[in-house]
């Protein structure tokens, strides 16, 4: 049985349509990634899946139960990151540890789980008091305290320097490691690139494509970019007409070549025969922002 199963799922704001007809599943074990620009419809997604918004139309099942008709059975196999400015600012961190613990029937040890999140010394810390890594490590250890069987973490690691970032990444990891299905909503590609199994491509409230990160690169057929500066004059019209090449546009004094197989080659046996050096010559191979750009004509960010 599939962990989270989203049919169809439409939720409007007013005339706003925020989710379009969304529909994935969630494998036990994976990490599963809904990746999207700001104000794709992620979070109302997710707050769709935790029973936090009734849909519109369209169904969500965890573990087969409805998240509004089946609330309590949901409660117990599902737990989700609070947002920061839910907690009240005085509480300490093992106060609120110890009132989430008691909403389950047989929650984890929390100060083994503070520990696990490394912050095994900050129970007595006011919440105002921690860092924003801190702050997070904190949700997350909420999230986990009922032993769900699937955790959904939203935005998890935006406004982190990219060393707690990293940290978390490796915290995540650790919860899928455990046997926690793991729902990651983020609008950081390296992050999906890095920890999903597979992800959700989500824009303007419509899935683009659901895949592994390497599966959505595979689908722009291997191509790359070659980008250099001429230092004379360049008839790029020579370049188009290789076969290896899909696209050729100019920026300022560089040249941005896109295509496919032994592109690096080809474009620089044409330079070669035309007399033309080429400065500050790099290659890229595609990653996931291109597959984003190719699959909905915009860039993410
Ligand atoms: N409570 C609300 N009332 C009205 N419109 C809303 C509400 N919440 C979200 N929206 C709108 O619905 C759309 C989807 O928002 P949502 O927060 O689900 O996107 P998101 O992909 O999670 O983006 P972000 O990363 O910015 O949170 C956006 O256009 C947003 O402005």
């Amino acid at each position: 049985m599939a962990v989270i199963e989203v049919v169809d799922l439409v939720k409007r704001y007013g005339s706003k349509v925020a989710v379009d007809g969304v529909s994935f599943s969630v494998d036990e074990g994976e990490i599963f990634g809904i990746l999207g620009p700001n104000g794709a419809g992620k979070t109302t997604t997710v707050e769709c899946v935790e029973g936090l918004r009734a849909p519109d139309s369209g169904s969500v099942r965890v573990f087969g139960f409805d998240p509004r008709a089946d609330r309590d059975e949901v409660r117990r196999v599902l737990g989700a990151q609070l947002q920061e400015s839910e907690l009240p600012e005085r509480i300490r961190v093992g106060e609120v540890m110890e009132l989430f613990a008691s909403f389950y029937p047989q929650p984890a040890d929390w100060r083994e789980l503070l520990e696990l999140l490394g912050i095994p010394d900050r129970a007595k810390t006011e919440y105002r008091a921690l860092s924003g890594g801190q702050k997070q490590r904190v949700s997350i250890a909420l999230a986990l305290v009922g032993r769900p069987r699937v955790a959904v973490l939203d935005e998890l690691t935006t406004g982190l320097d990219p060393q707690a970032r990293r940290d978390t990444w490796d915290l995540v990891e650790g919860v899928r490691d455990a046997g926690v299905t793991v729902v990651l909503v983020t609008h950081f590609m390296e992050e999906a690139e890095r920890l999903c199994d597979r992800l959700a491509l989500i824009d303007a409230g419509k899935v683009v494509a659901v895949d592994s990160p390497a599966g959505l690169v595979a689908r722009l057929g291997g191509e790359q970019t070659v980008r250099f500066r001429p230092t004379s004059a360049l008839d790029t019209a020579l370049l188009s007409a290789l076969p290896e090449v899909t696209a050729v546009s100019q920026h300022g004094p560089q040249v941005v070549v896109t295509g496919t197989g032994n592109l690096l080659h080809a474009v620089t046996s044409v330079l070669a025969r035309n007399h033309v050096v080429a400065a500050d010559l790099r290659i890229e191979q595609a990653g996931l922002d291109d597959a984003f750009i190719r699959l909905t004509g915009r860039e993410l960010t």
